[in-house]
Formats: C-alpha cells, sequence, structure tokens
C-alpha cells in the first residue's frame, strides 16, 4: 500500500443518455464540508454523495455504510490492490478512500456524483478525470476553524493539531481549483455552491 495513483474511474454509460459529472469538494478538516453537503443534499436529492473507506475508528453517531464504511488497515490494503478505489490518501494517520464502483454507475447513470475529499484525493481525481469539478472550501479564519473543530467535540487534542497542521498546507493549495468558497455564512456558502453546481437551470 505505498501509492494512491487512481486508475481510470471507466465509467459505463447507458446507450442513449449523456453522462453524469464528477465534483469534488475539498478543505480543511472542520471547514464545514460535511455540514454543507447534508444541506444540498436535503434540497437537491438527486445528488449522489460518496461514501468512503476509512481505517478511522467510527465517531459516536457515525454508521457504517451511511457516514462511512469502516475497514481494517489489512481490508483496505486488499481493496487498494484490487484496484477498488479511485483514489485513496493518508490523513491524520488514517486512510480514506473512494469506492470505484458506485461513483462510476452513478456517472454511468447520467447523474452528478460529489466525493468530499483531502487534497492528496483531490489531486489524484484531477489526474485521472481532467473534466473534474473540484471546489475548495476556504474557512474565515484560521481562528474560526480551530474553533469549529473544537465545537464539533468529536476529536481528541493531538488529533486536532494534526489536522491544523495540515490546514494550512491544504489552504496554500486553494489556487489549484476551479472554485474557492469561503464558509463564513452557511446560507451564502450553500447559495455560492449551488450556483457553481447549477448554472442555468440545470439540475441533474
Ligand atoms: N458556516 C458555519 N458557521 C459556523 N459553524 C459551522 C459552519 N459550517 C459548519 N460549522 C460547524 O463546524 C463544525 C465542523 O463542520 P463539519 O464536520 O461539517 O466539517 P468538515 O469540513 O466536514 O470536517 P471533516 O473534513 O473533518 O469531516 C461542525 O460543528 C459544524 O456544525
Ligand atoms: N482522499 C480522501 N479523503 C477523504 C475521503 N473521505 C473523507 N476524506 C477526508 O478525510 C478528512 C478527515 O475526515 P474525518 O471524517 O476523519 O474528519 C477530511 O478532509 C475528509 O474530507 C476519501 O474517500 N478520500
Amino acid at each position: 500500500m505505498t501509492t494512491g495513483l487512481p486508475t481510470q474511474i471507466s465509467p459505463t454509460v447507458i446507450p442513449g443518455s449523456k453522462a453524469g459529472r464528477l465534483i469534488v469538494l475539498t478543505g480543511p478538516s472542520g471547514v464545514g464540508k460535511g455540514t454543507l453537503m447534508q444541506l444540498l443534499l436535503q434540497r437537491h436529492p438527486q445528488l449522489y454523495l460518496s461514501i468512503s473507506v476509512t481505517t478511522r475508528s467510527p465517531r459516536p453517531g457515525e454508521i457504517h455504510g451511511k457516514h462511512y464504511y469502516f475497514a481494517s488497515r489489512e481490508e483496505f490494503r486488499q481493496m487498494v490492490d484490487r484496484g477498488e478505489l479511485l483514489e485513496w490518501a493518508e490523513f491524520a494517520g488514517n486512510c480514506y478512500g473512494t469506492p470505484r464502483q458506485p461513483v462510476a454507475e452513478k456517472i454511468g447513470e447520467g447523474k452528478t456524483a460529489i466525493l468530499e475529499i483531502e487534497l492528496e484525493g483531490a489531486r489524484q481525481i484531477r489526474a485521472s478525470f481532467p473534466e473534474v469539478l473540484r471546489i475548495f472550501i476556504l474557512p474565515p479564519s484560521m481562528e474560526e476553524l480551530e474553533q469549529r473543530l473544537r465545537s464539533r467535540g468529536q476529536d481528541s487534542e493531538e488529533a486536532i493539531a494534526r489536522r491544523l497542521r495540515r490546514a494550512q498546507a491544504e489552504i496554500n493549495a486553494a489556487g489549484e481549483f476551479d472554485y474557492k468558497v469561503i464558509n463564513d455564512n452557511r446560507e451564502a456558502a450553500l447559495q455560492e455552491i449551488e450556483a457553481i453546481l447549477f448554472p442555468d437551470s440545470r439540475q441533474d
């Protein structure tokens, strides 16, 4: 398990229909990506949010198959070796990856698939799927980011420190992305994302 390089997505497009879109949403841990995605899905249930595999332990309330597929390091390594992940990366001491098949299926059905992933994974996707639309979510300030990580109340002090160290490097790479959205006011950020995803009257 030494590389996270992806192979191609290869969606099978249903004859007579157009292929869907792949969207990547990235930003430092705690910036509010998950919160914004849940709100977006409530308003646009036709969107498909990929469920990742992780070796991280479940947080209280997290459900296997809903929030993540929780796997051991060995299970994760086997998925990598079998080419089952579209991308994967290590983040703050754990592995995270995107199962290939459901994303390929949804795109093949003409749907919009969204990946909520960290920077290295976003770079891998860009390399294997250049048409991807990539959005970076920024915090209003580093102080606010730290405050959000703490108020979430889910991570140890050590985990928060690791995530904050990684956050600055991720923010420095925001210029690589197609769009940047500052998540200060939740509703305003959501509307910006909607305007990116649904220019004109496109709703798929
Ligand atoms: N605009 C906002 N203003 C204030 N608090 C917010 C805002 N958006 C999200 N939050 C809060 O910030 C915390 C972190 O949000 P969330 O878990 O969605 O972040 P995330 O980017 O998905 O993190 P991770 O990448 O670690 O999964 C949560 O407590 C959430 O309620
Ligand atoms: N490269 C990938 N990154 C992923 C994936 N799923 C989630 N993530 C990112 O990991 C961090 C930490 O998440 P947490 O749930 O432990 O707080 C965060 O930035 C997620 O966006 C994935 O499949 N691939």
